[in-house]
């Protein structure tokens, strides 16, 4: 293989899709000897960073991670140590200007630059995973999207790091890096001690799904209390650390909070024969115009094109919460289910299983609402606070969030009932199992999201099989050395005293 080939079929793997059976897809973590040599890694690989950029729809991000020189046991060792937001759209907003997309991660490289020592730039791997915005460009012009891969690939290339790949990740490893990120961020992975003997007592362990709202897309991915075979592509299998988990998860193209909209608002120009709309899920007074032509070039809304008399699109918003729920909810089509159980669009979906951590726009929106606390809100407390939120004016709220970007301001509204939409009849959470739901956008240093997953498993850095336990460290050794010794003298000190009594003793004086 071509080092850093960006073709998804010729990549090497530490992650292997393969299909194990007619009924099963299987993502299977497999120890890959063979792994560093093929990315041209250096041996000693341990104690040192990585680059992952997260080509999301919306924008990219570029994370370095840092790890210990000791290959260690625990999970959650390896962790972020910087996070740079790049400058203007995501790469797939360079769909006129391709040659652009890639110098606009200079900025961010540089920053990387200056974190990482010198002596290891050479070392760290670099890795660029486009998502949903670059599955959209690819199905809309094809040719455009591989120019924008060249020109970041050429762009990463030129950096002083070591190129590993730049691709577009499929849905489906999205939901399973973002689950196996979480979960390695939370230490469910390997357990210690009483939690360790406890888990072995169980088939599972315990682990928490993930919920991911990105502006294009949005995963959902857990482990099911029963695993059904009847959908096999939304289901995987991982071995980890010595155990199995099966996996279920799904991807929603165009269900993204950004796409969402444009879906909604697609809808709603059906229904129009004028140049002007009302928006339930917009603040009273506020007010945007869209493009027409341009808005149905989109495949999230490309099925709803018919021709209009007029060019531009003229919103304004009512602010009505109940209205907006409504008008959001015919996004879901929940008739027709070939399955057991759906969420939406004939979707499989099984019956929803334990704690479930919310992040990127789940967090961004809920955060802003002041909803994310510890002591988890309950849905109708959500629901009301939303409710509230929207019935807001419009100048108020720029009033009081002046700070705040116009553009993510004035989707709040939008974004809360959307959310709630998504989880309540999408999903089908129930005010029950709501509070399983964590809206988290950190673990410890680290942001949740795919990017980590998918270095951790790149540099085969999470084992299948659980390793040896380690070598006493130093301290340890010295500490046994001390105890050996003073049960060995406790051992001949008692030894010489049964055989040698002092006289006294012998004699019964007292
Ligand atoms: N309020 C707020 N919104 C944000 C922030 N960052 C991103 N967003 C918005 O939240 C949504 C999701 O953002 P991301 O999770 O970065 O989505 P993405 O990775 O670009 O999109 P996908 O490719 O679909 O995953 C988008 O609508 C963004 O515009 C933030 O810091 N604050
Ligand atoms: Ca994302």
């Amino acid at each position: 293989m071509k080092k850093g080939d960006s073709s998804a079929d010729s990549w090497s793997f530490s992650v292997v899709i393969e299909t194990k059976t007619e009924l099963w897809k299987k993502l299977v973590l497999v120890p890959c000897k063979h792994c560093l040599e093929h990315r041209n890694m250096p041996e000693d690989f341990w104690g040192g960073y990585g680059i992952v950029l997260d080509a999301g729809s919306s924008h990219t991000n570029l994370y370095v991670y840092e790890w210990p020189a000791e290959k260690e046991n625990d999970t959650g060792v390896v962790q972020q140590v910087e996070v740079c937001k790049v400058e203007g759209p995501g790469i797939s907003g360079y769909s006129q200007t391709t040659e652009k997309a890639g110098p606009s991660l200079v900025q961010c490289l540089r920053q990387a630059e200056g974190v990482i020592p010198l002596k290891q730039h050479q070392e760290t791997p670099v890795y660029l995973g486009a998502t949903a915005g670059m599955r959209l460009l690819r199905l809309e012009n094809k040719d455009a999207a591989e120019k924008v891969l060249s020109s970041v690939e050429k762009t990463l290339r030129s950096a002083p790091f070591n190129f590993q790949g730049a691709r577009i990740i499929s849905g489906q490893e999205e939901g399973a890096y973002g689950w196996i990120t979480i979960n390695y961020l939370l230490g469910n992975f390997k357990q210690s001690g009483w939690k360790k003997f406890l888990h072995s007592l169980k088939s599972v362990s315990e682990t928490s799904g993930a919920l991911d709202l990105g502006g294009a897309s949005t995963q959902i991915t857990f482990v099911p209390d029963e695993i059904s075979s009847e959908s096999p592509q939304n289901l995987l299998y991982f071995r980890l650390y010595g155990k199995d988990y099966r996996v279920y998860t799904h991807s929603f193209l165009c269900y993204g909070k950004d796409q969402a909209l444009q879906q909604k608002l697609a809808r709603d120009l059906q229904s129009t024969e004028n140049s002007s709309l009302f928006d339930p899920c917009f603040h009273q007074g506020y007010q945007r115009t869209i493009s027409v032509s341009n808005f149905f070039k989109n495949p999230c809304t490309s099925v709803e094109k018919k021709q209009f008399p007029f060019s531009q699109l003229h919103i304004e918003g009512e602010g009505n919460y109940e209205k907006c729920r409504r008008n959001i909810q015919n996004l879901f089509n929940k008739t027709d289910c070939p399955y057991s159980s759906c969420s939406f669009n004939g979707i499989y979906l099984p019956p929803l299983q334990g704690d479930f951590g919310a992040f990127s726009a789940f967090y961004f929106v809920m955060n802003f609402l002041n909803l994310t606390s510890d002591d988890p809100f309950t849905l109708d407390e959500v629901a009301s606070a939303i409710k509230k939120f929207c019935a807001r004016p419009w100048h108020e709220v720029k009033l009081q969030y002046h700070q705040i970007k116009e553009k993510y301001l004035s989707e709040y509204c939008f974004s809360g009932a959307y959310i709630l939409s998504l989880l309540e009849n999408g999903y089908e959470f129930t005010t029950e199992n709501w509070k399983r739901i964590h809206f988290l956008g950190k673990i410890g240093s680290s942001d949740a999201g795919w990017t980590l997953g998918y270095m951790l498993n790149l540099t085969n850095m999470i084992p299948a099989e659980e390793p040896p336990a380690p070598p006493l460290s130093y301290g340890s050794y010295v500490g046994l050395m001390v105890l050996c010794s003073l049960v060995l003298v406790s051992v001949i000190l008692l030894a010489w005293l049964l055989f040698h009594k002092p006289k006294c003793l012998q004699k019964g004086v007292v």
